[in-house]
């Protein structure tokens, strides 16, 4: 029986973010000056039901995952592991991930190097500019793509290619964009992402184990996968209370492993609450984003979150976005759907998600809903099989 994809109708969203194609706005985000900004610019303030106010969020206690357990090959830990992983996942979609082997030295180095690019005057950092429509560059605040609640952040954002002959993107990147001297920073970031990638493919099978298809379905997918190393710098703000580092979203892509410094900022918003998620020193904040969503037909959630700032220091934040090869179609493994689990979303590929993000709708808690609707009008144009 031909099981039709039920798509809800998307929840009637007034703030649909349209990304407009009017001139981008009047205002620079040059850090060294806005940081000390009493008066923030307009653009940066956020309306009273998003702007976070003056309250500290609770803590929320983040689902711990140790991957040591799961590692170990004792069949009780492994069971264990997949149904701490499966319960965080059917709830909230957030865990953290500790004893993952990630080199420590590297984990500092990632944050600590971040200053030598952000610290530059903005006029060296624009040379890796990023472009409308493109996902990998410099971008501050996004002053050429939004017009209102514009995210108090710079960012620096490279494409990963696990694909073996595009292996060393990352490190030729920096040199090429920034000169010789950022060779350096451009191996360890690729050093960084060549980690990400081996962590983020296992705990894709540990995935797999909780939602108890076979634990190499995942993996394999995301084999040979296409993603992105963000870097996030958040100055501080002289009013942090009216404005937002990042705005409230659910991450487009397929699963975030965000390494975060030890200054606050992140929240999650969990039973109709912003909860604040703390850093955890070399614990990695793992969370499900919509495209995984997808591929569990909605049993793992891609769950809202945000970051806020602070008006004493900088924070900064490294998020691994693990995305599928361009050709590969996001559809949910045969045992997640039936009779009585219809596919929730239609089939779709990677850029076209990514193309709906960047030129269409500013990502938030409806993406993937509005995407579907999206998708379906523009059928001919983004058909799996193009
Ligand atoms: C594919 C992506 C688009 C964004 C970066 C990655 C995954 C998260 C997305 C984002 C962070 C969600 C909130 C809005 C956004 C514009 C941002 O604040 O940076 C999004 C990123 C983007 O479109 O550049
Ligand atoms: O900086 C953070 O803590 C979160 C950033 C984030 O959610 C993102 O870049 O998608
Ligand atoms: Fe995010």
């Amino acid at each position: 029986m031909a099981i039709e994809c039920m798509i809800p109708t998307p929840t009637p969203n007034h703030e649909r973010q349209e990304i407009e194609n009017k001139p981008a706005a009047a205002v620079v985000f040059d850090s060294p000056v806005l940081r000390h900004e009493s008066n923030i610019p307009t653009e940066f303030l956020w309306p009273d039901h998003e702007k976070p106010g003056p309250y500290a969020a609770r803590e929320f206690q983040v689902p711990v995952i140790d991957m040591a357990a799961f590692r170990s090959g004792d069949p009780v830990a492994v069971a264990e592991t997949c149904k701490l992983v499966d319960e965080a996942c059917k709830k909230h979609g957030f865990f953290l991930v500790v004893n993952h082997g990630v080199d420590t030295e590297l984990l500092s180095d990632g944050v600590r190097e971040m200053d030598r690019y952000f610290e530059l005057p903005l006029s060296f950092k624009e040379k890796a500019l990023r472009k409308l429509g493109e996902h990998c560059g410099y971008a501050s605040s996004f002053t050429g793509r939004f017009n209102a609640k514009l995210p108090w952040k710079e960012t620096l954002s490279f494409r990963f290619s696990a694909e073996k002959e595009c292996s060393h993107v990352v490190g030729e990147y920096f040199e090429k964009t920034l000169g010789q001297e950022f060779a350096d920073l451009g191996e360890l970031y690729q050093k960084y992402c060549n980690a990400m990638n081996t962590l983020a493919l296992e705990i894709t099978e540990l995935l797999g184990m909780g939602l108890g298809v076979d634990r190499k379905h995942f993996s394999e997918f995301y084999q040979e996968n296409d993603s992105v190393l963000r870097l996030n710098y958040y100055p501080p703000c002289q009013k942090p209370e009216l404005t937002l580092g990042t705005g409230p979203h659910c991450d487009p892509t397929s699963l975030t492993i965000l390494h975060q410094d030890s200054v606050s900022g992140l929240q999650v918003f969990v039973d109709n609450e912003w909860r604040a998620v703390n850093p955890t020193p070399n614990a990695f904040v793992v969370n499900i984003g919509d495209t995984f969503m997808a591929l569990s037909n909605g049993l793992y959630k891609s769950c809202m979150h945000r970051a806020v700032v602070n008006n004493e220091i900088p924070r900064k934040s490294i998020a691994f976005f693990l995305c599928p090869h361009k050709d590969k179609v996001v559809t949910p493994p045969p045992e997640l759907v039936d009779a009585t689990h219809p596919k929730l979303y239609p089939d779709f590929k990677w850029p076209a998600l990514l193309e709906y993000t960047q030129l269409h709708y500013r990502s938030d808690t409806d993406t993937l809903l509005n995407f579907a609707t999206w998708l379906q009008q523009n059928q001919t144009l983004h058909a799996t099989q193009a």
